[in-house]
């Protein structure tokens, strides 16, 4: 039958390359068994979903590789380059996923928007044409371990010399499935010690809502139900006597962070607290502490955090392995 200019055949098509790229993984398996058309378009999501787990917000496609007898092609979560706070809009958005038309890399005025939303704090910021080290003021040296930026209220733009970490990804990275560990994320390019990787992009929770939510997790993931990605950092105060708690949950909203493994020797990743000017809360950025070679695994330890008798087995493989994965006192 023709409806206009269009047979059923047709619209079926126009439609359902709309819809499906919005599907989770489950209902996208489920669509496909419908007919021969949904099966084919439910195809060319899951393999352009493989192809970008960033879905074109970074500057590489960060791929999906799958070399072991798992089934799974990918791991289904939403995509943030940036963190966002758990109560905004963006924190209960949907998002397409494969679709024919990619998404296309962030652009550095939205980049600033994502920021502004998230960090808006103090009216401080630079006003160099050019910002120099030894003559910016927001360039610093690390202050109790916290690296300095330019930030919102600064005249610079993302250009400038002192936000390396402020326009996503710069390297091209890939994540390898392991028969043990699930998802692992691993440089797809050699990356030299020093270097900024990644950073841990997800959603800020309070202190209240990530002790709730580790809780949770906790339970689900010794059933084997999920994959938790809730990583908290301690910013200490100049007065050393109290410490702020940096809370991001990538585990629903994240980005490729989200995949780093833990490894008991420290791994290969340093985690800093990046601030930028005149913002309230801290960044949690990756660089690396060694020189790091194509295709080799990456991780960090996840920390300082307690080892719980009946906790999950860590297969990190160095020598000084505990044997178990350390986790979060709530
Ligand atoms: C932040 S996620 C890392 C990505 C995860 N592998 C995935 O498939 O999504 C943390 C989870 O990964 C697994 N994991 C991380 N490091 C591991 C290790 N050294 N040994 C075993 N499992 C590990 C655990 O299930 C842990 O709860």
């Amino acid at each position: 039958m023709k409806r206009g200019n269009l047979t059923d055949e047709q619209l079926l098509h126009q439609w359902a390359s709309l819809v499906l790229p919005y599907l989770s993984p489950r209902d996208l398996a489920a669509s496909a068994c419908a007919c021969r058309t949904l099966s084919h378009i439910a195809a060319g999501v899951t393999s352009r979903r493989t192809a970008d787990a960033a879905r074109g917000l970074e500057r590489y496609p960060i791929p999906f590789v799958n070399t072991t007898a798992s089934p799974h092609p990918y791991s289904y979560f939403l995509y943030t380059p940036h963190p966002i706070l758990s109560n905004s809009p963006s924190s209960s958005f949907s998002q397409s996923w494969g679709g024919e038309e990619s998404r296309g890399i962030a652009t550095d005025c939205e980049r600033l928007q994502g920021l502004r939303s998230c960090f808006g704090g103090f009216e401080v910021g630079c006003d160099c044409d050019r910002c120099e080290e030894g003559k910016c003021a927001c360039w610093s040296d690390m202050e109790l371990g916290v690296l300095k930026e330019c930030g919102e209220n600064c005249a610079c733009g993302l250009t400038c010399e002192n936000r390396r970490t402020q326009s996503g990804i710069p390297i091209r990275l890939k994540i390898v499935r392991d028969a043990r560990k699930g998802w692992s994320l691993h440089a797809a390019e050699a990356i030299r010690r020093g270097d900024f990787v990644c950073e841990y992009a997800g959603e800020y929770l309070t202190t209240e809502a990530a002790q709730i939510r580790l809780k949770t997790y906790d339970e689900l993931s010794l059933k084997g139900t999920i994959s938790p990605a809730l990583l908290v950092a301690r910013e200490h105060l100049p007065s050393g006597k109290a410490c702020l708690r940096v809370n991001i949950d990538a585990t629903k909203i994240g980005n490729a962070a989200r995949f780093i493994n833990h490894s008991c020797d420290g791994g290969n990743l340093k985690l800093l607290l990046v601030r930028n000017s005149g913002s309230l809360l801290p960044r949690l950025c990756f660089f690396a502490s060694v020189d790091i070679s194509e295709d080799e695994e990456l991780s960090f330890s996840y920390g300082a955090s307690t080892i719980k008798e009946n906790g999950l087995p860590c297969f990190c493989g160095s020598a000084n392995c505990s044997g178990v994965l350390p986790s979060e006192e709530t």
